[in-house]
């Protein structure tokens, strides 16, 4: 067809409430019997054929009830990234070739298909294998995910309208190509949306894709690579292979066509990554695209004029919400003394305190288990840590108990040191610290909270004062990539709120947004004259 053609204006798809009585609820609830009965066999996908990796298995579970088993899958060996690897080039050519429009109705038929027939099922395996309650895994699986799917054609769309200017006599164009070879997509636990947002962004721009997500989100990974696939996504596109990662990377990262990684997850797992790339640099065609979204400890700073209730509940949502795994989770706080001691303290420990954890299938609790034993037993160390430190005293919870779920209670501690290991370490859990400062040395809370961690993802000034607002906001500047005025420094909205952070946090390449696209295409500038000189002498040779 010859046609230049517009896309869909993207909007942001509205969230469900799940209330008591509602339609959305029952059907919800319905589904999530369905899946807890499965016990499914979470394979890879390799050239469109399902399979199970060949290294040993692992059981997917429910965190909040780690004795019932979801599936299994296996971790993937170096042959089994090979084959993934295989397939991926072999499907390049293929998946280029696709024009724009081809390839964008795909993933705007996934965004369809998720909104509608397939939203139940992408909440549910969230609620059960990543342990959200319906309310996290709305905005996650299902609202977060078709905004990346939709807001990423409206921004490639306008990407590849981006032209050149051309003087008399040349038309000078951008051809805006795939990177030559393919892409690895590394995805963390924490996010449904960021799992599928990884593999299908560069897909999107034309690259086809391996894609490794964390083995704790292999049973919502395994419906979404459904989904794609429902929505006409042809076979060795996007590649899903199973586990731990090591052996796959061992292969990926060798392979002289690894043209760039997509990569959300821990700063420690990210430099590693990159420095693997960096001393296999002189193997590859081109230099890859290393684009690493990672880890946070991230603040809130409250004024002495701020709004006492709207930080005490930014507070709570903050650090508490999804069990505070979220990597914009607010893990440290700096409270003037007036506030805090004013009843911040004992309304923030008394909320903390009321906030039930427990199976995310009864809808009445406000959050679940933490991902984990490997994640129990950090917070364990830390609250230990924490309890016996003189300079921290425990306000709310404390405490962690992995009898039945990797179940660990929402903390609040006050500690004198603001240069305490806990306010520099991410714990990536329900633990929030808080710095009580005089009221008079504000401008010092705030600038040593500015550098002390080596994290700059996101954080929060609290004020009602605007020259309080104006002076923190460039103070800090440089300590967040998403910085809120008096809101929680979490829910990032895809198109609203583009989201990422420098520093030890990754490489600020904004996901869902067109920051991030353009990491994913190697443009080539043509240019064209139409009636070229035939004479080489220069007029001033006379
Ligand atoms: N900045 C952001 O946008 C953002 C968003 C979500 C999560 N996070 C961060 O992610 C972390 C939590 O997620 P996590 O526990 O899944 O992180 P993680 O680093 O433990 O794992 C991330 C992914 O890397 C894989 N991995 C580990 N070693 C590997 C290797 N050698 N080769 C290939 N893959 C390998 C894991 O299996 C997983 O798929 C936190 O630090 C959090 O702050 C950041
Ligand atoms: N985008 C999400 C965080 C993703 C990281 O875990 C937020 O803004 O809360």
């Amino acid at each position: 067809m010859d046609a230049v053609f517009s896309v869909p204006e993207p909007r942001n798809e509205p969230v469900r409430d799940y209330a008591p009585g509602s339609p959305e609820r029952a059907s919800l609830q319905r589904r999530l019997a369905e899946l807890a009965e499965e016990r499914l066999e979470l394979t890879m996908t390799i050239d469109g054929q399902q399979r199970m990796g060949a290294g040993p298995a692992i059981d997917v579970v429910q965190p909040h009830r780690h004795g019932h088993v979801l599936g299994v899958t296996h971790n993937a060996t170096n042959a089994d990234a090979v084959a993934a690897v295989t397939a991926a080039k072999k499907a390049a050519p293929m998946w280029r070739a696709l024009s724009f429009e081809d390839r964008a109705a795909i993933f705007l038929r996934a965004a369809e298909l998720l909104a509608g027939p397939w939203r139940d099922t992408l909440n549910a395996a969230t609620m059960l294998g990543q342990s959200k309650t319906a309310y996290q895994a709305e905005i996650d699986s299902a609202c977060e995910l078709i905004d990346f799917l939709r807001f990423n054609v409206g921004y490639a769309h306008k990407l590849l309208a981006e032209q050149p200017q051309s003087s008399p006599g040349v038309w000078n164009r951008l051809d805006h190509r795939p990177l030559e070879g393919f892409v690895y997509a590394i995805t963390p636990f924490n996010f449904t949306a960021i799992a599928g947002n990884l593999p299908s962004a560069p897909a999107l721009m034309g690259n086809t894709v391996v894609w490794k997500p964390a083995p704790t989100q292999q049973f919502a990974a395994h419906f979404t690579m459904r989904l794609f696939e429902a929505a006409g996504l042809p076979p060795g596109v996007i590649n899903m292979v199973t586990g731990h990662g090591v052996e796959v990377s061992e292969v990926v990262l060798a392979d002289p066509d690894f043209a760039g990684v997509h990569f959300t997850g821990s700063t420690k797992v990210f430099q590693m990554l990159w420095r693997t790339i960096g001393e296999n640099v002189a193997r590859y065609r081109s230099y890859p695209r290393l684009v690493g979204e990672t880890g946070g400890k991230d603040f809130v700073i409250a004024h002495a004029s701020a709004d006492v209730d709207a930080l005490h509940t930014a507070l709570v949502r903050g650090a508490f919400d999804y069990q505070g795994q979220k990597c914009s989770a607010a893990s440290r706080a700096y409270v003037p003394r007036s506030l805090w001691e004013g009843g911040l303290r004992d309304r923030l420990a008394a909320t903390a305190d009321s906030l039930s954890y427990g199976d995310v299938t009864d809808f009445r609790n406000f959050g679940g288990a933490v991902i984990d034993a490997r994640a129990f037993a950090r917070h364990t160390k830390a609250l230990e840590l924490i309890s016996g430190d003189d300079a921290c005293r425990i306000l709310a919870g404390g405490t962690a108990d992995d009898s039945e779920g990797y179940f660990v209670r929402p903390t609040v501690f006050e500690c004198t040191d603001p240069a305490h290991e806990s306010f520099t370490t991410e714990y990536f859990g329900p633990i929030l610290g808080v710095h009580v400062f005089d009221d008079d040395r504000f401008e010092e809370a705030v600038a040593q909270a500015e550098s002390i961690a080596p994290y700059a993802l996101t954080g929060s000034i609290f004020a009602t004062d605007r020259r309080v607002i104006d002076w923190a906001g460039e103070t800090l500047r440089y300590a967040a990539g998403n910085f809120y005025i008096n809101d929680k420094p979490t829910g990032a909205v895809v198109g609203q709120q583009p989201f990422g952070g420098a520093r030890a946090s990754g490489t600020n390449d904004k996901a869902g947004s067109w920051h991030n696209l353009v990491r994913w295409m190697s443009p080539r500038t043509i240019k064209e004259t139409f009636v070229p000189p035939t004479d080489h002498r220069y007029p001033h040779m006379g």
